[in-house]
């Protein structure tokens, strides 16, 4: 299986990120929280920002939106150019429609599950889905502990796009490092989002390897 690590800009430094983006060109992508202090009681950047960080990235944008009006906002982060869109199922009525609005502007097409959200609607659909994100900490911030009570969902998930042979990316975001990726690949996710363990360390791009060293062995 292959492994895909996307180190998240929530922790580097806003003030300087085309120097950020470079120290992570050895990513698979760039992964960008989008958060409008209501879906999560936190605040990032929106559009703008994101197009900014399109133009100068020298790997793909994988965004992350936790907002509350996904349908409003989401397709214009594909029309910008991102590789792909995550949006929250507890963010939108219609996943399946915003979905296609996103494949339709030329974006993959993610949706996100937070911890307390069950995956058997996303699994039922996985057709839609480029990418399933199973959210292994509570949306809002970096630097929380991982989730190990996840792994089942993961497990869940994991299996139903093996029946499925969708595909389907599964992503896990929230407390990946060297010392718990190898759980959550061994769980079944293929796509890790790590913000702390890689921009905390002294040396990225070696943050970046052993992560997916330590993924690949598992
Ligand atoms: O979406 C989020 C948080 O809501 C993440 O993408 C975090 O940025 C992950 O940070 P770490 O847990 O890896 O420090
Ligand atoms: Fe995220």
């Amino acid at each position: 299986m292959s492994v895909r690590i996307e180190p998240s800009i929530l922790s580097a430094d806003f003030v300087n990120m085309e120097a950020e983006l470079q120290r992570i060109a050895t990513a698979d992508a760039v992964h960008v929280d989008v958060m409008d202090n209501h879906f999560v009681p936190n605040l990032t950047f929106g559009p703008e920002m994101v197009r900014r960080v399109q133009a100068v990235s020298p790997v793909p944008l994988d965004v992350h939106l936790m907002i509350t009006d996904a349908d409003r906002w989401a397709p214009g982060y594909a029309e910008l150019g991102a590789f792909s869109v995550t949006f929250h199922a507890e963010a939108t009525d219609d996943p399946l429609a915003l979905a296609a609005r996103l494949r339709a502007a030329g974006s993959r097409a993610g949706i996100a599950l937070k911890p307390g959200t069950p995956a058997d609607e996303v699994i039922a659909h996985l057709d839609a889905y480029d990418q399933v994100l199973v959210m292994t900490v509570e949306p809002g911030f970096g630097g929380q502990g991982f989730m190990d009570d996840m792994l089942g969902k993961i497990r869940a998930v994991r299996a139903a796009i093996d029946a499925a042979g969708t595909g389907t990316w599964l992503q896990v975001d929230g407390g990946i490092s060297a010392g718990t990726i190898a759980r959550a690949a061994a769980a079944g996710a293929d796509t890790f989002v790590a913000g702390s363990s890689v921009y905390g360390a002294e040396d990225p791009a070696a943050a970046i390897g052993a992560l997916r060293a330590a993924a690949a062995a598992a």
